[in-house]
C-alpha cells in the first residue's frame, strides 16, 4: 500500500510499493485533474515531460481510462524538448507520440509540439512561446490569477538524478530567467547539447505540478527536493527543489527505491 502524507511546504507525497501502483495512482489523477478542467472551463490543457513518465501513463491508453477521458477536449504541450528531429528516438514528441498520442483521439491541432528542427533552438523557443501566448489569449490556456504566466491545468516532470526538471539542470543559467515562459539552452549538461524548455515561474504558475522519480538513483535528490535541510547552495539551487507552485498543487508519484532517504520514510521503516 502507498505511503503518502503531506510535508508542510513541499506538497503532498506518495510513496508506492512499486512502478504498477504507482501508474495506476498516476493515471487516476491524470483522469481526475481532465475531467475537473474540463468541467471547470472546457478544456484540459496538460504539459509532457521526456523520460520514463510516457511508460507509467502507458494505462491510459488501456480501458477504463481510454473510454473515460475526453479525449477530444486535451490540449498537449511539452515542458522542454531536446533539438533533434521529430523522429528522432531522443525526441520528447515522438515518445509521447509513438506511446500514447496515436493511441488515443486527442485531435491533432490540439498538439502543441515544439518545432525542433528546422530552425534554431532560440527561434524554436519563441515560436513556441508566441504559440501558448495565443492561446492564452483565445483562453484556451488559462491565464495565471498571480503572474504574467499561463497557468496550465497540470505539468508533469520526471526528475533526474541530479535533481533536474524540465531541461533545467542545477546551476545552469536558465534557472534564472523570469521574463520569458520558454528558454533555450546550447550547452545542456546532458546531451543532446542543444534544449528548450519551460522556466520556472511557468512551472511554478501550474494549477497542479506533477513529479515523477523512480529508483535508487534518485534517491539522494529526492531528499535534497524535499526534506528540511540546511539552506546550502547545493539544496537552495536544486532544481527539483524550486519547483514550487505559488497557488496551486504540487504532488510526488515515487517508488521505495526513490524515497528510500526521505527522512519520514526512513523513520516510518
Ligand atoms: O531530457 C532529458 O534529459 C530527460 O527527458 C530527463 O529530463 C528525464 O525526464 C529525467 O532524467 C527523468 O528520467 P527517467 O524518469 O527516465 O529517469
Amino acid at each position: 500500500m502507498a505511503l503518502t502524507w503531506t510535508h508542510k511546504d513541499r506538497g503532498e507525497i506518495r510513496l508506492h510499493e512499486d512502478l504498477e501502483e504507482l501508474s495506476i495512482d498516476l493515471v487516476d489523477y491524470i483522469a481526475e485533474i481532465s475531467e475537473a478542467s474540463i468541467k471547470e472551463h472546457g478544456a484540459f490543457c496538460i504539459v509532457l515531460s521526456g523520460g520514463s513518465l510516457i511508460n507509467l501513463m502507458g494505462k491510459l491508453v488501456e480501458p477504463p481510462y481510454n473510454k473515460i477521458v475526453d479525449w477530444s477536449k486535451w490540449y498537449v504541450f511539452w515542458a522542454d524538448e531536446r533539438v533533434v528531429g521529430k523522429n528522432h528516438d531522443d525526441s520528447n514528441y515522438k515518445l509521447a507520440k509513438d506511446n500514447l498520442l496515436s493511441k488515443v483521439n486527442v485531435f491533432p491541432r490540439h498538439i502543441c509540439s515544439i518545432n525542433n528542427h528546422t530552425v534554431s533552438a532560440e527561434e524554436a523557443g519563441t515560436e513556441y512561446e508566441f504559440a501558448i501566448r495565443q492561446m492564452v489569449k483565445a483562453r484556451t490556456v488559462t491565464a495565471s490569477e498571480n503572474s504574467d504566466c499561463p497557468k496550465f491545468d497540470l505539468i508533469l516532470l520526471g526528475m533526474g538524478s541530479d535533481g533536474h526538471v524540465a531541461s533545467l539542470f542545477p546551476n545552469h543559467p536558465a534557472l534564472e530567467v523570469k521574463d520569458d515562459w520558454v528558454t533555450f539552452l546550447t550547452d545542456s549538461p546532458e546531451p543532446p547539447l542543444e534544449r528548450i524548455t519551460f522556466t520556472l515561474p511557468v512551472i511554478n504558475s501550474a494549477a497542479s505540478v506533477v513529479v515523477v522519480a523512480t529508483g535508487e538513483s534518485k534517491a539522494n535528490a529526492v531528499h535534497l527536493a524535499i526534506d528540511d535541510l540546511p539552506s546550502l547552495e547545493s539544496t537552495l539551487s536544486l532544481p527539483a527543489r524550486l519547483v514550487h507552485p505559488t497557488s496551486g498543487n504540487l504532488i510526488w508519484f515515487m517508488d521505495k527505491p526513490a524515497g528510500s532517504k526521505l527522512d519520514r520514510f526512513k523513520f516510518s521503516e
